[in-house]
């Protein structure tokens, strides 16, 4: 009953918002920004407490939402058709529309970033969204509804709803939902495509990855050494485009490792809500099971840990029920391990030796996840290069996990498809009807 309120709700918001100009809509959608800049501090504490992610990590998140709402509203003015002259006078314009009514389903992740990455361009392009998010983290996206209603959206067009999958599985099936844009595992993503698909509902994926990050012998050691860090320890290595199959060139191997190990042993890990934390607590209970049998079973299969991969107790009574581990470091691992091979979701790097560029990229490539992938050189053409034989959806070039809001993001392969930000999503939350008009007489067939 109450999704279907909600979805009923947001048709009638729906039909007013479409109706106003894109001009108006971005007013709103800037005001819905500004008030999020305005209490930058108050909601990132509360991602903080829905999550457990370090307050730093948590106000970097928000600031990226505001900033995708303030894009989207940027572009909801500029959103037109084209007019195409025809024979005898005729012609046709073409105008771009919204879906209807749109559904977001998040992960607990990024539960703040992702209803803004999903409602943002939604809501430019004249839809209405019900967002469910993760059970594990209910409250910031309630959070965004407040705010959108207080900067003047019409009620009900950005509703939550909560629960699981039975919740889930309720917004796929409504056949008043014009689409469904997930973010979340690789399993459940097929389950959304096969509901979305009876309905012949869009869909947009955004699932896992096990992303590879290629550093040669020739790049800046440094800077490779903080890209890997980057690339594995944000939100307690809970990222979806995390490149946890580090490969280092051979040659300088025994450098990245010991500057790794080096840095990994020193982040500051406990209470979130301090300043100086740099790691705080992962999900839940089962997630942290979840990564400790992955470091186990790497064990078993011969991985050497080089520090870290075990439950972490800070010493503060507070923090004693939370669920911390250390970050760590796997050396000595092969293509086939499991550690190598599947998505943990967990702080867990695993280092992997190469001689060559071919056989790095076809090692790389040899997954059924694409979502993203990162390389450190100095040889201009070779970085290019890599980043053209890489199959994901994104390649950093000496770098690794930024995510401004102006360019695609979003996966190959298992790793989903349909884009999020960019000027690209625009098209995945509307579409085009062409108008024809005849300026003479009928020439009728008939
Ligand atoms: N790549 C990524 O971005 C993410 C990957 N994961 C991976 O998935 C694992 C499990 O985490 P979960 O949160 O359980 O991920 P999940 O994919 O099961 O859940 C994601 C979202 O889908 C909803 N959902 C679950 N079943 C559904 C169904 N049948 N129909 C519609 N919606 C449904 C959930 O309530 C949640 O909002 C993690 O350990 C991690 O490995 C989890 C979150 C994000």
């Amino acid at each position: 009953e109450e999704v279907d309120e909600a979805i009923k709700s947001a048709h009638g918001a729906y039909l007013k918002w479409r109706k106003m100009a894109g001009m108006e809509r971005a007013r709103v959608m800037l005001e819905a920004a500004r008030i999020i800049r305005e209490r930058r501090e108050k909601i990132a504490k509360l991602e903080v407490i829905n999550n457990g992610k370090t307050i730093t990590e948590a106000l970097v998140d928000i600031d990226i939402a505001w900033q995708c709402i303030e894009y989207y509203a940027g572009m909801a003015g500029t959103l037109a058709g084209q007019h195409v002259q025809l024979p005898g006078g005729a012609f046709a314009y073409t105008r771009r529309e919204p879906l209807g009514v749109c559904v977001g389903i998040g992960a607990w992740n990024y539960p703040f970033q992702i209803a803004s990455w999903k409602s943002a361009p939604a809501l430019a392009c004249g839809n209405a969204m019900v967002f469910k998010p993760s059970p594990m983290t209910p409250v910031t996206a309630v959070i965004l509804a407040e705010i959108y209603k207080e900067a003047g959206v019409p009620d009900g067009l950005f509703c939550v709803v909560q629960g699981g999958a039975e919740t889930g599985t309720l917004l796929c099936h409504h056949p008043m939902v014009a689409k469904v844009s997930f973010t979340g595992s690789v399993p459940t993503g097929k389950k959304v495509m096969e509901m979305s698909a009876k309905g012949v509902k869009q869909v947009t994926l955004e699932l896992g990855g096990k992303s590879p990050l290629l550093i040669f012998k020739d790049c800046e050691l440094e800077n490779a050494v903080k890209g890997a860090l980057m690339a594995n320890f944000l939100t307690q290595g809970q990222v979806c485009c995390n490149g946890t199959r580090v490969f280092v060139q051979r040659e300088i191997m025994p450098q990245f490792l010991e500057e790794v190990v080096k840095r990994t042993k020193v982040i500051p890990l406990g209470d979130p809500m301090l300043d100086g934390t740099r790691m705080g607590a992962l999900i839940s209970k089962p997630q942290l099971e979840k990564v400790l049998g992955f470091v186990n079973q790497a064990k078993k299969e011969g991985a050497r840990v080089l520090c870290g991969g075990e439950p972490f107790v800070p010493s503060d009574p507070k923090l004693k029920g939370g669920y911390f581990m250390s970050p760590c470091v796997l050396d000595n691992c092969r293509d086939d391990m499991t550690c190598v091979k599947e998505e943990i979701f967990g702080p867990v790097m695993s280092v992997l030796p190469f001689d060559t560029e071919e056989e790095v990229i076809r090692r790389a490539n040899n997954t059924t996840f694409g979502l993203a992938s990162g390389v450190f050189t100095r040889d201009i053409s070779r970085a290019h290069r890599v980043a053209a034989d890489l199959e994901a959806g994104t390649c950093f070039i000496n770098n690794y996990n930024i995510s401004p809001v102006e360019v695609p993001f979003g996966g190959y392969k298992n790793s989903g498809f349909g884009r999020e930000n960019g000027q690209v999503t625009i098209e995945y939350y509307s579409q085009l009807k062409t108008v024809v008009v005849e300026m003479g007489d009928v020439e009728s067939l008939f």
